[in-house]
């Protein structure tokens, strides 16, 4: 990766999080440039990074190994024909697009080399976690440098089949937003509680960082963690028995296969 040149499509908040990750990991500004419409994005993007920004695609792809897509799903294809005649064959596509495919994409770039993958927000502190999965024309070389790539801004884990990115991003890909959404429920339940609203937010949010620390650095799985919380007959176990009464397990597992099923659903919406 020390040498590797790469180009971003896009310098949203995504593509931002890992030109973070790739900067503090010793890349150099000029191994980095960015393309994006919008002007306040590459000024932000330049000033922070330090690295050279372009209104125009085909340019920022010029002389890179691996030109990474970070536009929203719904901007691949018209990105992708337009960037096409651009592209050198040996230049690595790595695309962090939700529900779009490498078939999509190969329809729409040619036989190019594609890593798929799907990182999510902890990029940002460099506390993130992606499923990558290859296409088979990706060389052992480019297979590194997605990997390095990933690795950058936190977890790289390898998939064999590329349906399971439907399930990398019901759990990992929108995950961080439920556990936002668990926070916001927490904090609130505290509040209705007679709890100050400050305090019950440290409460909720220091018990989500202790939580998470212990789950990640303990050598038990969850489950005996939470039975360690949970005396006889005390406080956790009523807590628990309400929620798992109020069909908590079920309900986890419908709402990861909705967010599963739309990832597929915008594959064939949006992978024509
Ligand atoms: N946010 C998340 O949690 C995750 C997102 N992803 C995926 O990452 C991708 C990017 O998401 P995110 O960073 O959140 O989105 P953002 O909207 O923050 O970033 C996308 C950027 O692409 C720009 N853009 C639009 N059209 C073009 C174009 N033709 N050429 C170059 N750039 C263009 C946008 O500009 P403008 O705003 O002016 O249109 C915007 O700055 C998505 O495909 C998403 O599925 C993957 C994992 C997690
Ligand atoms: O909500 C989305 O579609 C994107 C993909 C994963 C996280 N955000």
């Amino acid at each position: 990766m020390s040498k590797t040149r790469i180009a971003f499509i896009g310098a949203g908040n995504m593509a931002a999080s890992l030109i973070g990750g790739l900067r503090a990991k010793g890349l150099e500004a000029a191994q980095i440039r960015a393309s994006d419409p919008g002007e306040e994005t590459r000024a932000r993007v330049s000033a922070e990074h330090g690295i050279e920004t372009f209104a125009d695609n085909a340019q920022a792809i010029e002389g890179a190994d691996v030109v990474v897509l970070a536009v929203k799903p719904q901007a691949m294809k018209a990105v992708c024909e337009a960037i096409r005649p651009s592209l050198k064959p040996h230049q690595l596509v790595v695309s962090i697009a939700a529900g779009i495919t490498c078939a999509s994409m190969n329809n729409w770039l040619g036989a190019q080399p594609i890593v798929r993958c799907m990182p999510n927000t902890p990029a940002l502190l460099r506390q993130g976690v992606s499923g990558l999965f290859a296409t088979a024309q990706v060389t052992a070389e480019q297979r590194q440098q997605a990997q390095e790539l990933l690795s950058a801004v936190g977890i790289a884990l390898w998939l064999n089949e590329e349906q399971q990115l439907d399930a990398v991003t019901a759990v990992s890909g929108s995950g961080p937003a439920y556990f936002f959404l668990l926070i916001e429920a927490m904090t609130a339940a505290g509040v209705k509680l007679g709890l100050p609203a400050d305090i019950a937010a440290q409460l909720t949010l220091q018990t989500a960082l202790g939580a998470a620390h212990m789950a990640v650095s303990s050598d038990v799985d969850a489950a005996e963690l939470r039975r360690r919380v949970t005396s006889p007959a005390g406080t956790t176990e009523a807590a628990i028995k309400s929620f798992q009464a109020n069909g908590f397990e079920a309900l986890v597992e419908k709402a990861l296969g909705a967010a599963a099923h739309r990832s597929a659903e915008m594959a064939e919406q949006l992978g024509q």
